[in-house]
């Protein structure tokens, strides 16, 4: 096959020129259709594979122009790398590159070029020089390269389809080149004959190719060398297949180096139908390893493939071309036309590239199972115009049914439009009708309104009429009962004048009466002052006499004291010197036994010693027995202190105002600044016998009168004597008297009141003393007098009206005794407080007109005190009442109704009776009768008033002017009660 018959596949455009050789070619026959499709098929489905496995490369000619210093560098370079300075892989003499001439390579793996294969042509005569290109052709020139570049640059330019002369072209090659190709038979190509060996991106191999070689085959003189890069483990195995690449990656125009009488196309005489066959290349093997890394002859060999692929591939008559015929190359070409590999088409100058079949192969099965795809998916596409065919058939039914709704529609429109033209008719019919009959109900109204008119007329002139005579007829009835009325008038104003002027006689006569005993009233008051006044001086004088003695008895107590001081110092002393004596006894005790033994003077010594001992003893016993006496002369010069001071003591206590009371009575404290005795109150205003307003200031005189700013504390002082006396064996009876809200509570039992305070006192004194042999048990009771029945305020509330309890007196040991009730044990003086919680939320407690908060009961706290001395074997027995007595207001002030006003009057009645017992005690001589039995408060106190008990009578006055009168009468009844003497006290004593 000639070369025209290879190019007759391949288009080529139109005008493009084509080089000499190729332009005497017959022109090449347009492409079959479905040869485009394919081979466009093949492209894509390469393109979708990735890039092909062959390896792409490019051929480089170095320019002849390089500069000296480089191309001696390179050559430097290159003697390093292992390889001659000519490295050439020259062609065995029996080797014929014409008609598929065997054609030795050898793989040269020193030189890697990384992305890119060059196929360098150096001159032998200097050193090799790489130039690297881009696969996409742009070529990258090193220094003089570019100077050479304008020879063969026109042609890489020409290929992609730039314009160039071929008389440019032709001017910039050497004429050998031409002429070289023109002796071979080459096709002369237009434009670049690119000559591309494809080769792998990654780790390329040079394979130098001798030209030199190849020529020398056919007695060519040529010192030109090829270099091919190629991977080295392809390169190994190198085929001639390989070294073609597709048209894209043949963009690097060859450069021819040396002499540059070489082009591509020479490369193709010597490569292109190439089969390098290991067997023939055995000869060179000497010469190829020197350029080979692996020393492996590549086997490079066009093979064609039966296959059912429309990708073009080699012409199998090219491929199957018979091995080139042992003769040595002459210098002439032979005359048979050389074998070329078609071109890939017409744009480009490439050969068709020898098919790599395995991948063919792969290409083949990724077709068939594109096919296979390609099948599923005209099925499913089918399937799918079913469907679709299928949803146009029911688009349509439904179609026609909206189509038949339409019609519907349009026909119920214009049934609506009827019915609304009717609508409009019937309204305005009905319009009409409803006019008329308004029309006639007007007419109706306004007969109707006529019509009332007359009867309205009518009716006013009947009643009119009527109306007067009732006029007529009144008149005469009201002159009547008028004219009775005057007569009544008359008889009642008669009546009336009668009568008033016999009760202004009366009055007149009352008057007189009244005057007559005011008269008589006030005598006997001015009387009655007299003798109080001249009283009141005797008392004063007694005072006066009682208060020297009492000085005397003082004076005598200090000596007393002194003595007891001293005594007690003795006492100490005497304590000391018993334990000295102690202390020596023990040493003289020792020393006896020590001395016992052997010495008679020891014994003596030692009954010396216990004499003194013994007397120091009895010195102690001495002292302390005086010490005894002494407190036995303390306690009864003290209760004569207390006899002296009168058996019965009343104290004043006037409470302060509250910031809540505005109105404030007029009271006094005329010694105040001296110990307060006299209270003065100022009393209401009264209307003389003469007519005038007068205001009487009325004084009390007490034992003690403590004013508002007077703390409990100062109070208690004046009673701690008492106290003393109940600790002493005396029965000692302390009342709180005053009306609701005088301050009876607060002084008895708050916190810091009477009842704490005495038990304390009680309690540390019972503790003082122990020490002088006396222990004392103190038991506390809280009973109140409510409604004339007793309670137990310390038993459980609810048994507070219901248990009975019973009140026994024993005559002969002048005892009472409670039943029925809890008594505590005071073993400290904190229990009281626990007494003091329990009997207050017991106590009867409840509101009356005139307090809130009053009190309507009497409570009694009673605290036994047992004493006994151990030591001298004296007992005692003391009873201590602390009293609060209910509220002494009078029965019209408390305007106390039913349940309460029997409440008051119990509470009225045991208080008179407390003063009827006190009056009689002072009164009454020994043995006559003393009214206890007539309130339940006496008869419990039976043996704490009277001549064996010492009492204080707390009167208790509010400050208020609301409550002077109640002031007035309590203060009353407490000189009454100050005015009492009651016998010398006697002290329950148990020999
Ligand atoms: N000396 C005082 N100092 C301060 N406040 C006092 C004094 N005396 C009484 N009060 C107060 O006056 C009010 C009435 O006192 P209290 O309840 O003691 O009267 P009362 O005579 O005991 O009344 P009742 O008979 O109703 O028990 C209380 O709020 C009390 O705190």
């Amino acid at each position: 096959m000639d070369t025209a018959t290879e190019n007759q596949d391949f288009d080529r455009p139109t005008g493009l020129r084509l080089p000499r050789k190729i332009q005497t070619l017959p022109p090449p026959q347009p492409r079959s259709n479905g040869l485009a499709e394919m081979t466009d098929a093949a492209t894509n489905a390469r393109g979708a594979m990735g890039p092909p496995p062959v390896p792409t490369g490019s051929i480089k000619h170095k320019p002849s122009g390089l500069p000296e210093p480089e191309a001696k560098q390179r050559k430097t370079l290159a003697e390093r790398a292992g390889e001659p300075a000519t490295s050439k892989i020259a062609a065995p003499p029996s080797s014929r590159l014409v008609n598929g001439g065997v054609k030795s390579l050898a793989a040269n793996g020193t030189r890697p070029f990384s992305g890119s294969a060059s196929l360098s042509r150096v001159p032998s005569s200097k050193t090799s020089k790489h130039t690297t290109a881009n696969s996409f052709g742009n070529s990258v020139g090193h220094g003089g390269r570019a100077t050479s570049a304008n020879s063969y640059g026109a042609r890489s330019k020409s290929a992609y389809g730039h314009n160039r002369s071929k008389s440019h072209h032709q001017a910039a090659r050497p004429a050998s080149a031409f002429s070289q190709h023109e002796e071979d038979g080459e096709p002369e190509r237009k434009g670049v004959q690119p000559l591309l060996i494809s080769t792998n991106p990654q780790g390329l191999e040079t394979l130098r190719v001798s030209k030199n070689s190849a020529r020398a085959q056919n007695n060519v003189s040529s010192n030109r060398m090829f270099s091919l890069n190629v991977p080295p483990k392809e390169g190994s195995q190198l085929s001639a297949r390989r070294a073609i690449s597709s048209p894209s990656l043949f963009p690097t125009t060859p450069t021819p180096e040396g002499s540059a009488d070489f082009d591509a196309d020479d490369v193709f005489e010597s490569f292109g139908a190439l089969t390098l066959n290991a067997p023939n290349a055995q000869g060179r093997a000497s010469q190829i390893r020197r350029g080979t890394s692996s020393g492996k002859i590549a086997d490079i060999s066009f093979k064609s493939k039966a296959s059912s692929s429309l990708i073009p591939r080699a012409t199998p008559t090219r491929q199957m071309a018979p091995p080139p015929s042992p003769v040595p190359r002459t210098p002439t070409r032979p005359s048979t036309p050389q074998v070329f590999p078609p071109f890939l088409n017409r744009f480009t100058n490439d050969r068709c590239p020898a098919f790599d079949d395995s991948r063919v192969a792969s290409l083949e099965a990724q077709f068939e199972t594109f096919k296979e795809q390609i099948k599923d998916d005209i099925s499913q596409q089918n399937s799918l115009k079913d469907t679709i065919k299928l949803y146009e058939s029911r688009n349509a039914e439904l179609e026609a049914t909206c189509a038949q709704y339409r019609t519907l529609m349009d026909e119920h429109k214009t049934e609506l439009k009827d019915l609304k033209s009717l609508l409009s008719t019937t309204n305005m019919e009905l319009e009409s009708v409803r006019r008329s009959h308004s029309f006639e109900v007007d007419d109706l109204r306004r007969k109707y309104r006529n019509e009332v008119e007359d009867l309205e007329d009518r009716h006013r002139k009947d009643s009119e009429r009527s109306r007067r005579d009732n006029e007529i007829q009144a008149g005469k009835a009201r002159n009547e009962f008028e004219a009775q009325i005057e007569r009544l008038l008359k008889v009642h104003s008669e009546e009336l004048a009668e009568m008033e002027k016999r009760l202004r006689t009366e009055l007149e006569e009352e008057r007189s009466k009244r005057l007559r005993d005011t008269e008589e009233v006030q005598a006997e008051f001015a009387s009655k002052l007299r003798n109080a006044g001249l009283e009141a001086a005797t008392k004063e004088r007694e005072a006066q006499l009682l208060q020297g003695d009492l000085t005397n008895v003082k004076a005598e107590l200090d000596r007393e004291r002194t003595l007891k001081t001293a005594l007690q110092g003795q006492l100490t002393q005497a304590t000391t010197h018993n334990l000295t004596l102690d202390a020596s006894n023990k040493a003289m005790k020792e020393k006896i036994n020590f001395l016992e033994s052997d010495s008679q003077a020891q014994s003596s010594a030692f009954n010396e010693l216990h004499r003194r001992m013994q007397e120091a003893i009895e010195a102690a016993e001495l002292a302390n027995e005086k010490l005894r006496q002494e407190e036995t002369l303390r306690r009864k010069l003290h209760n004569q202190v207390q006899e002296l001071k009168g058996n019965i003591r009343v104290m004043c206590r006037v409470r302060p105002t509250h910031e809540s009371e505005t109105e404030p009575a007029k009271i006094g404290f005329p010694d105040n600044d001296t110990d307060s005795k006299e209270v003065a109150i100022q009393g209401p205003e009264k209307t003389s016998a003469m007519g005038t307003n007068i205001t009487q200031t009325h004084s009390y005189a007490f034992d003690r009168v403590f004013g508002p700013s007077s703390q409990n504390g100062e109070v208690f002082e004046e009673i701690s004597q008492l106290v003393q006396s109940a600790l002493d064996g005396y029965n000692v009876c302390i009342f709180c008297y005053g009306q609701t809200g005088s301050g009876k509570t607060f002084t008895m039992s708050s916190t810091d009141g009477m009842i704490p305070r005495a038990t304390a006192q009680i309690y540390s004194e019972a503790t003082r003393l122990e020490e002088k042999g006396w222990q004392y048990k103190m038991e506390g009771s809280f009973v109140e007098v409510y409604n004339e029945t007793y309670n137990d305020l310390l038993g459980r509330s609810e048994d507070l009206d219901k248990k009975k309890v019973e009140v026994r007196h024993d005559p002969v040991k002048k005892q009472t005794t409670l039943e029925n009730t809890v008594s505590v044990t005071l073993d400290g003086p904190h229990r009281v407080e626990e007494i003091l919680e329990r009997a207050s939320k017991n106590r009867s407690v409840a509101a009356t007109k005139a307090n809130m908060r009053s009190s309507r009961s009497h409570s009694v706290f009673i605290l036994k005190l047992v004493g006994e001395n151990s030591i001298t074997g004296e007992k005692s027995e003391g009873t201590l009442n602390l009293v609060d007595l209910a509220g002494s207001e009078r029965l019209e002030h408390s305007k106390a109704e039913g349940a309460r006003l029997k409440e008051t009057q119990n509470i009225n009645k045991s208080l008179s009776c407390l003063g009827d017992v006190i009056n009689a005690l002072g009164s009454a001589k020994e043995g006559s009768h003393i009214p206890y039995r007539n309130s339940k408060l006496t008869y419990l106190l039976q043996y704490s008033l009277g001549g064996n008990s010492k009492t204080l009578m707390f009167v208790m006055v509010s400050p208020l002017q609301a409550h002077l009168q109640e002031t007035i009468t309590s203060l009353k009844f407490a000189t009454k009660v100050h005015n009492t003497h009651i016998g010398t006290a006697k002290r329950q004593t148990k020999a």
